[in-house]
């Protein structure tokens, strides 16, 4: 295209801009006067319709801002004529705007008639002529366009160009979308159905966090309905990675979204932590039997009979009629809804006799047996109110009640179980993080949990374990789930391992394992160094790739004891004369004497987890080695490699998920030898 003709397009695109971003504005604005209805009355359902409709309309306002540093649109079809109804050419955008007669300006990205700006090719073009890729400035200024003309003799490559652009543009604060740039193979599973639930595997900087929060736009625009009734909650590994992707899902128009962490999910407070091996076993999936026996040794056998007294008539249940009773109940059904049709049972047991006696008792009368006295005093000593408190804590403190209810595991791993001093009570213990997990399994065999979410997301699922997978799919029965991870990166001791056990735990044994093998994050010099840790840590799956190399994206940097803190200060300076964020990646216990080294020499570091949006506010972050999963810098210093191995058993996992944070450059310095395992 000629220079002077792609000017005047541009500043045709501008103006289109320009005015799309109006018809925006006036739609939030039609949206913001529009009156709320309100339900004249005060009872909970009127309430409860007047907040729902109050709340809808605050989403709406939101979801129609136009956030000023986010594109309207970033691309362009043009289809054949007649192609589309009577509309040739559609601007692609994160959301969609009409010009306030119907005539829609930009049409959503996940809309039918995007789908061929992420799929369609010269073989298959969908009925396209035209791709059109927009470029903006970080203040979203539209500062070009690159046309990809579907017929003709010009073959270009602009796709893989952009993708790189967009990769590389230096980071500031969260993480952004790739609505723009979304790979075919990735668009398959954001645009996968709702059910079956999906699992994707992939090497780090394959881009699943991305997919999935994509996905999660993608089904609330296709499955609003479904899900809003039920919800939609994101669930990530810890608060640092949450506060890293929150703005992702907000930049698509969707603010409706839960992201938390497992133990915000649960809800009950942690006070205590345990043993490596302690959380290994209470995440074990075997605790599922233990707990379901050892809730119900509660019910015992009943040894007498009852007397029930109406007037002067007296009614007798023998105690073997009892024992039939209990023993028909137990296990059939759970524990609570079993007690009290235990009490129904007894009562029935007596309206018999009363009609064997000519009498003609109703429903009422039922119901006043099962609530006398002596039915009342038989249930609760055969079948006594518990909580899970009670049962885990008497399963935790009894070597011996231990022993009968858990003969699968070893002696050792039951002394691991026990504690060694026993609080006093249930009401004394202090709950370590698995052990929430274990008191809401009982809970749910106590009483069914009543969690119905339309869809769950699982980041980083890799690290969960067969319980907490069960407490995650009993929240999510009926709903589906999209299941997020990287077996090579599992660093915790309960992790649950292959991904069909995984969809077992979680109750969705139908889900699909896909795999995405293209690496966008991290340089193929980078990966290829990682990746030599694979065949000891995750020797089942194959070598990822990069999708870029990047010149000097690789340096290690020896030092010896006297030069270590001055050589990582040199390194990080180095780092930050770039472009974009950096981080100094160390051992958990080393990761602040070094904060303390940088901020002496007066760079300016954050430490992650200890200071709030630590990544939206300097470009220097610290971050623990146990906080870096998940997240990604633009350039990664890391810090004493095998000091962050030896900090933990699954030290060379943490030390993969370290080595692969990096965009653009990483650069390692060591005065220790380097682990073996990196060659
Ligand atoms: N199609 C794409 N277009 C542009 N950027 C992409 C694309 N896919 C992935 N990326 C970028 O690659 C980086 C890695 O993506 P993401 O964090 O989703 O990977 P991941 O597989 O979850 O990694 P990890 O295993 O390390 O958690 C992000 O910066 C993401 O924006």
């Amino acid at each position: 295209m000629a220079e002077t003709q792609q000017n005047s397009e541009l500043d045709h695109e501008r103006d289109y801009l320009t005015e799309s971003r109006a018809a925006l504005r006036r739609m939030h604005h039609d949206v913001t006067v529009r009156e709320i209805p309100v339900i004249g009355g005060e009872d909970n359902d009127e309430r409860f319709t007047n907040e729902a409709n109050q709340r809808a309309h605050q989403q709406r306002t939101l979801a129609l801002l136009d956030l000023p540093d986010v594109p309207l649109f970033f691309g362009r079809l043009d289809y054949e004529h007649g192609a589309i109804e009577d509309l040739d050419r559609f601007y692609i955008g994160r959301r969609h705007v009409h010009d306030g007669t119907g005539v829609p300006m930009v049409i959503d990205w996940r809309a039918r008639v995007s789908v061929p700006f992420y799929r369609a090719t010269r073989s298959d073009r969908q009925q396209v002529l035209l791709r059109r890729r927009y470029g903006f400035s970080d203040t979203a200024e539209l500062t070009g366009f690159e046309d990809e003309p579907m017929i003709g003799a010009e073959e270009l490559d602009q796709a893989d160009r952009f993708l790189r652009a967009e990769i590389e543009r230096p980071r500031t604060g969260p993480m952004r979308d790739i609505v723009a740039t979304i790979q075919p193979e990735q668009d398959d599973l954001v645009r996968a159905p709702l059910q079956p639930s999906v699992c994707v595997q992939g090497a780090p900087g394959t881009g699943k966090t991305a997919v999935g929060l994509h996905r999660v736009a993608y089904l609330l625009y296709t499955e609003r309905e479904r899900l809003s009734r039920g919800g939609v909650v994101i669930v990530g590994p810890n608060r640092s990675f949450l506060s890293y992707i929150r703005k992702v899902l907000p930049a698509l128009g969707e603010v409706n979204v839960r992201q938390i962490t497992i133990e915000e999910l649960i809800t009950q407070p942690v006070l205590a932590v345990d043993s490596s091996e302690a959380a290994r076993l209470k995440g074990d999936a075997r605790m599922a039997d233990i707990l379901l026996r050892a809730l119900w040794t509660s019910v015992g056998t009943p040894t007498e009979g009852i007397l029930y007294s109406k007037g002067s008539q007296r009614y007798r249940v023998h105690d073997y009629e009892l024992v039939d009773i209990v023993t028909a109940l137990h296990g059939s059904t759970r524990y609570t809804p079993g007690r009290n049709a235990l009490a129904q049972r007894i009562a029935h047991a007596v309206l018999v006799l009363m009609e064997r006696r000519g009498e003609s008792p109703d429903d009422r009368v039922q119901n006043a047996v099962a609530r006398s006295k002596p039915v009342k005093q038989l249930v609760d000593a055969v079948w006594p109110k518990v909580t899970p408190e009670q049962v885990l804590w008497k399963l935790f403190s009894n070597a011996e009640f231990l022993a009968e209810q858990a003969p699968e595991l070893t002696e050792d791993e039951r002394t691991a179980l026990l504690w060694p001093k026993p609080p006093r009570s249930a009401k004394s213990a202090k709950w370590s993080s698995a052990d929430t997990v274990l008191l809401d399994e009982l809970g749910d065999l106590i009483e069914r949990h009543a969690g119905s979410l339309g869809h769950l997301v699982l980041d980083e699922a890799q690290d969960l374990s067969a319980m907490q997978l069960r407490a995650l799919g009993r929240r999510c029965r009926t709903g589906s789930a999209t299941v997020l991870g990287d077996l090579a990166q599992a660093t915790t001791a309960w992790a649950a391992g292959p991904w069909d056990q995984v969809l077992a735990h979680l109750g969705k044994e139908d889900g699909i394992v896909a795999e995405l093998d293209r690496g966008f994050r991290v340089p193929e010099q980078i990966i290829n160094l990682a990746a030599q840790l694979l065949p000891t840590i995750a020797p089942t799956l194959g070598t990822p790739s990069g999708i870029r190399t990047v010149a000097e994206a690789l340096e290690v940097v020896a030092a010896d004891k006297d030069t270590f803190t001055a050589t990582i200060v040199e390194a990080c300076q180095d780092a930050l004369a770039g472009v974009g964020s950096v981080a100094l990646i160390a051992a958990d216990d080393q990761v602040e004497q070094l904060r303390d080294v940088l901020a002496g020499a007066g760079l300016q570091p954050a430490l992650l987890g200890a200071v709030e949006d630590a990544m939206d506010t300097t470009r220097l972050v610290c971050v623990p080695a146990t906080l870096a999963k998940g997240l990604e810098f633009d350039a990664v210093v890391v810090a004493e490699p095998a000091r962050i191995v030896a900090a933990e058993p699954r030290g060379l996992q943490r030390l993969y998920v370290v080595l692969t944070r990096a965009v653009s450059r990483l650069q390692i310095v060591h005065a220790d030898p380097l682990p073996e395992a990196l060659g």
